[in-house]
């Protein structure tokens, strides 16, 4: 036959809670954009995350806080197009949830349904705990984040270690229990002692995706910018480095204005 289509295994929900049973680490990384993504999903990453870290990345802002749902919704769309095998997620931005649970199904439906996304990530525990039951209603799977939430970061004013005393650890293992009890497929934690993060992962059957979070916890994620050393001056512990591609791609492109400046390109075979 020559039409077949090649066949992927998606990742679904279920299969993420079963990875976890099996004892299988889960790999996560962001993705904007349809060129990366294709390039994310053809290496088999297993959850493509659409995250807020966008207002950085992408747009060069120095917090989440300013990207809209409309932006969000123009990334998740576009890396939708290149994905057939990872389970896509979109962070839900700051503003579009937190004033009330309507407004927060609003949100998600809007991702849903603009962009063919397959989850939704919001920051928070207990205090968003309304507005993740209405998600979770409405038939949209749902991730927690927990531990260091970027979107409330002027409240703690620096991007620290969390959890580091005995009340804030108690009510982190709280808040991934009840997040687990509404109905959460699985929850990323955020810079968070290992010892701690192991602790919470060991207390919930649903996956716990660590970045900063030590290697006891079900999976990582990172950012694909720090990742490929994008990123200059992004350098927590937690990072690890796997090219130097802000060099590579400034070397390659300074040999091209070197071509152009010299003549050298186009070259004969170049042109028409
Ligand atoms: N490029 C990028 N990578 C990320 O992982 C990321 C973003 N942007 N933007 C949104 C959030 C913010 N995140 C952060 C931000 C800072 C640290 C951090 O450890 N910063 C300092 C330490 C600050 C301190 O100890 O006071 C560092 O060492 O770089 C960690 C995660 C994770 N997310
Ligand atoms: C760092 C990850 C977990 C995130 O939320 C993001 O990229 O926005
Ligand atoms: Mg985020």
């Amino acid at each position: 036959m020559s039409t077949v289509k090649k066949e992927y295994k998606r990742v679904t929900v279920k299969s993420l809670v079963d990875m976890k049973k099996n004892g299988e680490k889960i790999s996560m990384l962001t993705a904007y954009d349809y060129s990366m993504a294709k390039i994310v999903d053809a290496a088999n990453v297993d959850v493509i995350l659409v995250g807020d870290s966008a207002s950085n990345v992408m747009a060069g802002h120095e917090t989440t806080l300013p990207i809209t749902l409309d932006q969000m919704i123009y990334h998740a769309s576009s890396v939708i197009r290149a994905v057939n095998r990872a389970l896509v997620v979109v962070d839900i931005p700051f503003g579009s949830y937190q004033s009330d649970p309507k407004e927060a199904l609003r949100s998600a439906i809007r991702i849903m349904k603009e962009s063919g996304a397959h989850a939704v990530k919001v920051e928070g525990g207990q205090e968003i705990k309304e507005s993740v039951k209405r998600i979770l209603n409405a038939g949209i799977p749902v991730m927690g984040h927990l531990g260091l939430t970027p979107q409330s970061i002027y409240k703690f004013g620096t991007y620290t270690v969390r959890a580091k005393e005995e009340q804030e650890a108690h009510k982190l293992i709280e808040d991934a229990k009840l997040l687990e009890k509404m109905g959460c497929f699985s929850i990323v934690l955020e810079k968070i002692p290992a010892k701690l993060a192991k602790e919470v992962a060991e207390s919930v059957s649903i996956p716990i995706i660590g970045i900063g979070a030590g290697n006891g916890v079900d999976g990582q994620v990172l950012v694909i910018h720090d990742l490929l050393g994008i990123t200059q001056e992004f350098n927590p512990r937690f990072l690890r480095r796997y090219l130097n591609l802000y060099e590579e791609m400034g070397n390659a492109i300074s040999k091209y204005v070197d071509d152009v400046k010299t003549r050298d390109f186009p070259s004969d075979e170049e042109q028409y």
